[in-house]
């Protein structure tokens, strides 16, 4: 019999960093109303200014939300034998504590699923109605990011109001979609106030064009803002968070930030997420759009497809800065 040894909890603290100010997010970061016509105006804005908003009114019917959200309990709850079954993720399936392959850790379960149009499931060890729920989920979540996406072209004045969603919805589209699961912790509770914060998830930014995330009622995720804060987003599970991939920030040159964010564990309560990552085909040059660019500016990044910065971005630690070497004049570290 082998024995698996238990990570020591202690790699599983953060470091100290500034402290989180709660009271920044609500004021700053406004919800986004999909139904009222200023809504592209004010998604721009956001993407300008944080990378990151929440989005209201989204029209995604609750049925698909609860349904996914009670199968994942359901299966995170179940044996390990059970769980593991349906792992490793590599590159879908079940993952625990071990976040892709460069030795991130995090106090998190999870599953991982290729979102690429008609295949979606990753792994074939869950019965026929989780894929089924997944699928369901997924179709609409997509159908919202790419009505974002064509808010955006539109704004932006792009050529065509797909500019964006096409690559979301191309037959090749790499898409991604992970369900977390985050489980209370007793050791932080015994540690008290002072004691740490336990990592869920390691600060990162999210490779692809965009990210929906949609979450139950317990907090944790935390955003990096430019003054150098992290703050506490108030869950909200009626709602959806966008965040801005690095992908996004190349096609506006920049324009557009990628957030930095991280999920700090909670000690009492499990913390349910799932997200999907809306990613381009392969092939795809990721370069600023040429309708973005103003006369004589130039792009700020050198030429690469999504091949190459996802192979790049996939063997990078979590935290790594990944876009810096995609940038024709690097930025001081
Ligand atoms: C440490 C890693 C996990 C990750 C691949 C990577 O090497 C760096 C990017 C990570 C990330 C963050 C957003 C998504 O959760 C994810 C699926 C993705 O596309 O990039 C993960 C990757 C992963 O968990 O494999
Ligand atoms: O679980 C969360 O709330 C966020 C996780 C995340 O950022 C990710 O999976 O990329
Ligand atoms: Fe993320």
């Amino acid at each position: 019999m082998v024995a698996i040894s238990k990570p020591p909890i202690e790699q599983f603290f953060m470091k100290p960093s500034k402290p989180i100010n709660p009271l920044t997010f609500p004021p700053i970061i406004p919800p986004i109303d999909l139904s009222k016509p200023e809504s592209k105006n004010l998604i721009v804005k956001a993407c300008q200014d944080f990378g990151f908003f929440k989005v209201v009114n989204h029209g995604i019917p609750t049925k698909f939300i609860n349904k996914l959200e009670t199968e994942a309990v359901k299966f995170f709850s179940s044996p390990l034998s059970v769980k593991q079954k349906a792992g490793p993720p590599s590159p879908f399936g079940y993952g625990s504590k071990n976040i892709g392959s460069n030795g991130d850790v995090g106090w998190v379960e999870y599953l991982l699923f290729n979102a690429k149009p008609d295949n979606f499931s990753g792994f074939d060890e869950r019965p026929e109605e989780f894929r089924c729920i997944v699928d369901d989920y997924v179709t609409e979540v997509k159908k919202m990011a790419c009505e974002i996406l064509e808010l955006m072209a539109d704004e932006l004045k792009l050529e065509s109001r797909n500019a964006l969603s096409k690559l979301l919805t191309d037959e090749e589209s790499d898409s991604v979609f992970r369900v977390n699961y985050y489980p209370p912790c007793p050791e932080v509770q015994e540690r008290g106030i002072g004691g740490g914060n336990l990592i869920g998830f390691g600060e990162h930014t999210d490779p692809q064009i965009i990210s929906v995330l949609r979450s139950n009622n317990t907090s944790g995720l935390e955003i990096l803002l430019r003054d150098g804060n992290w703050v506490s987003v108030p869950p909200d599970s009626d709602s959806f968070f966008i965040n801005v991939g690095d992908s996004l920030q190349v096609m506006t040159n920049g324009r557009f930030k990628s957030i930095k964010h991280r999920v700090v564990a909670n000690s009492k309560e499990s913390r349910v997420s799932m997200i999907y990552f809306g990613g381009p085909p392969l092939n795809e040059k990721i370069a600023p759009l040429a309708s973005l660019l103003e006369t004589d500016e130039d792009s700020l990044y050198k030429e690469f497809t999504w091949f190459e910065y996802k192979n790049y971005a996939f063997n990078s630690t979590l935290s790594h800065d990944r876009l810096g070497v995609f940038e024709k004049i690097p930025s001081k570290i």
